[in-house]
């Protein structure tokens, strides 16, 4: 018999309870943040350009995008889900933004479930990304698996999450992290669409990226501490006491997210950077920008915006485009690579 952690249905219902978790309960951390509101912009009073001028296109990847911006991994595997992905995928494709979908497991073991990723056709343009949990490697997955799951998308890359401390606290998690290099080494020399290496809201390290680069993978999404916690959601889905305080003690876990930026930045100036975890605005992202990181992904606000209407998502883009702009125009700089080498960020000064 399969243990409840290789069943199908308890992987979709697990997908279930995350959106349903994420919705309703208090999931972020709240002592450990992004570390962005450390740094603070310098006012520039005469900007001497047209604020219509100022162009925040970029390319990630070898592929255009509108803005700096990428809808963070989120779902898959239930008819919400499909839905999510679906309205997630339309408003991508009219603003060129990218896009990640959630760990497609679930559609590997229940392959009728695959087209609630199928969001190609809504995206034709978009930078699309895969998932996959790179635990899975551990547990029976391999090349064909991630092949698979890239065919779903027609997905411009793969991105493989890393997760302990979410496995750790998850009921029935996959915790067996040994050797795990050497076979995400193995995949991304065997396929042909570059590899992400992402956390959860847990951070990347400086070490551990160099690590992960060493080991051939294209780019890397920090997903660092200070957003959405998930030690938190699994702890409320705990089956019991030990595990629910586990996530408890473990809900403000990791690396700040502007903490890893600077610092992997710092040993590669030209590593494929994605900054994310904790982002809620537009000032957020143009903060991560500054800080090194090529594009800034957001999950929690995507998602909150996606259960009510596709209009709330174009709403949700236009506020965050719009953001990037002011900062732009406000600090005097008319390009994404301006405002980086502009040297516009500060850290503010303690005041404690
Ligand atoms: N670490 C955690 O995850 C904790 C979560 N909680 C949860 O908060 C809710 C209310 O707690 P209660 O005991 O009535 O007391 P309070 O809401 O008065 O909070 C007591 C302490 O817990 C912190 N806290 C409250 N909510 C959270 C949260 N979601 N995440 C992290 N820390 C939090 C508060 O810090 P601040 O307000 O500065 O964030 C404060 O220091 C409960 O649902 C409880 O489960 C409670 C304690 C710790
Ligand atoms: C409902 C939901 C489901 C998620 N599922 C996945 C997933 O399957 N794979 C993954 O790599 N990240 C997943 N994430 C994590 C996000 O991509 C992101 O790294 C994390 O939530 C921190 O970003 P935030 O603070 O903006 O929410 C999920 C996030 C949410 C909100
Ligand atoms: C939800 C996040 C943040 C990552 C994936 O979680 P799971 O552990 O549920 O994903 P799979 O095992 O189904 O790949
Ligand atoms: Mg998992």
């Amino acid at each position: 018999m399969n243990s409840p952690n290789q069943n199908p249905e308890y992987t979709q219902s697990r997908k279930a309870d995350h959106i349903r978790i994420c919705l309703e309960e208090d999931v972020q951390f709240h002592h450990v943040t992004s570390g962005l509101e450390s740094y603070k912009f310098h006012h520039c009073c005469l900007p001497e350009i047209n604020r219509d001028d100022i162009d925040i296109s970029t390319t990630f990847l070898g592929k255009r995008l509108g803005a700096p911006l990428l809808i963070s991994s989120m779902t898959g595997g239930t008819q919400q889900a499909a839905m999510i992905n679906q309205r997630l995928a339309k408003v991508a494709q009219q603003y060129k933004i990218a896009m990640g979908v959630g760990s497609q497991r679930v559609a590997v073991e229940k392959p009728q479930v695959a087209d609630t990723f199928a969001i190609r056709k809504y995206a034709p343009d978009v930078l699309l990304f895969a998932n996959l949990g790179a635990v899975q490697l551990n547990y029976h997955y391999g090349l064909d698996e991630c092949l698979r799951i890239i065919d779903i998308l027609e997905a411009d890359a793969l991105i493989l999450h890393i997760n302990p401390l979410q496995e750790c606290i998850q009921p029935n998690g996959d915790t067996n992290f040994r050797g795990l290099l050497d076979k995400i080494r193995f995949i991304c020399s065997n396929i042909a669409v570059p590899v992400i290496a992402k956390e959860v809201g847990n951070g990347i390290s400086a070490v551990m990226a160099e690590k992960l680069l060493g080991a051939g993978v294209a780019a890397i999404d920090v997903a660092g501490a200070g957003g959405t916690s998930w030690a938190k959601v699994e702890s409320e889905r705990a089956e019991n006491a030990l595990q629910k305080r586990l996530g408890r003690t473990f809900a403000d876990w990791g690396l700040p997210t502007a903490e890893c930026i600077t610092s992997i930045r710092a040993i590669s100036s030209d590593v494929p950077l994605i900054a994310s975890g904790g982002l809620r605005d537009g000032l957020d992202v143009a903060k991560s920008i500054a800080l090194g990181a090529d594009i800034a992904g957001l999950a929690m606000p995507f998602l909150q915006a996606a259960v009510v209407s596709e209009a709330a998502l174009y709403d949700l883009v236009q506020v965050l485009i719009a953001e990037i702009n002011t900062v732009l125009f406000c600090t005097g700089n008319s390009t994404l690579n301006d405002l980086y080498k502009s040297g516009s960020l500060r850290k503010k000064i303690s005041t404690k």
